[in-house]
């Protein structure tokens, strides 16, 4: 299976702070991949990292079969990934409508459209014409997903989805993430919420102090075993 996004010997930061160390990570096609740590040891860091918005000190990074030598927001998109960001990020004054439109842009053609976007998501076609901020939080995060999903990329990078959702919300989007899986679309799940890692994921990174200090995985049956990485 090919790789869809690698971090080799990553080391990356803002300014004087060095967050990244020699980090190594990849996400093959159909692969379902948690990365998972506690607040601040650097899981932020790595999309703003793919994404250009922190700097790439030393290492290698790929995004699909290319190895920009300098990353720039709009090429993780031009091959084939999407983020869903921290925070979900709904453009406001934009309806639920123009906000999956966005998605659309800077993507390319494929199975995701809006009818089929629908199909997946009923509550965006009943809520298509009211501004996205206008709706609850976990309709906001099913907004977002939509929104990456009409960008039609091959892995979808999910930065704490689950944050500020109550647990009926999460099972929804275990499911919803599960479908997608199904449907072809690779997930990078970054998480504290071991429920829903052990849910979707099928191999995890751990992060500490801006590097991988465990990985493997994931066994649904020994998740907790996974506690000591998210808290504190
Ligand atoms: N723009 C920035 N400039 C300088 N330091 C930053 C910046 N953004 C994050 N950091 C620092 O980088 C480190 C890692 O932060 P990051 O947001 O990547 O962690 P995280 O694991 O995503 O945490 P959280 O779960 O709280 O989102 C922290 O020490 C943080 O203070």
């Amino acid at each position: 299976m090919s790789e869809l996004l690698s971090f080799k010997g990553v080391n990356a930061g803002y300014g004087a702070a060095h967050v990244l160390h020699d980090m190594n990570l990849s996400v093959r096609q159909g692969e379902k991949v948690a990365l998972i740590g506690r607040n601040g040891v650097g899981k932020t860091t790595v999309v703003n990292t793919l994404l250009g918005l922190a700097s790439l000190r030393s290492g290698d990074i790929r995004l699909g079969q290319r190895q920009p030598r300098r990353l720039r927001p709009y090429m993780a998109a031009n091959n084939g990934i999407m983020v869903v960001p921290q925070g979900r990020r709904i453009v406001p004054n934009l309806t639920v409508e123009e906000n999956l439109m966005l998605g659309a842009a800077v993507g390319r053609a494929g199975p995701w459209r809006l009818d089929s976007l629908y199909r997946l998501f009923p509550i965006l076609r009943e809520r298509a014409h009211t501004p996205g901020t206008a709706m609850s939080g976990g309709q906001q995060q099913m907004l977002a997903i939509g929104r990456a999903m009409m960008a039609n990329p091959e892995l979808i990078v999910l930065d704490e989805p689950t944050e500020g959702l109550a647990p009926v919300i999460v099972d929804q989007l275990a499911e919803i993430l599960n479908q997608l899986a199904e449907q072809g679309t690779s997930l990078l799940l970054i998480e504290q919420n071991l429920s829903l890692v052990g849910r979707v994921a099928e191999r995890y990174y751990a992060l500490s102090k801006g590097s991988v200090v465990a990985e493997g995985k994931v066994r649904q049956d020994h998740i907790m075993e996974l506690q000591q990485h998210v808290v504190v």
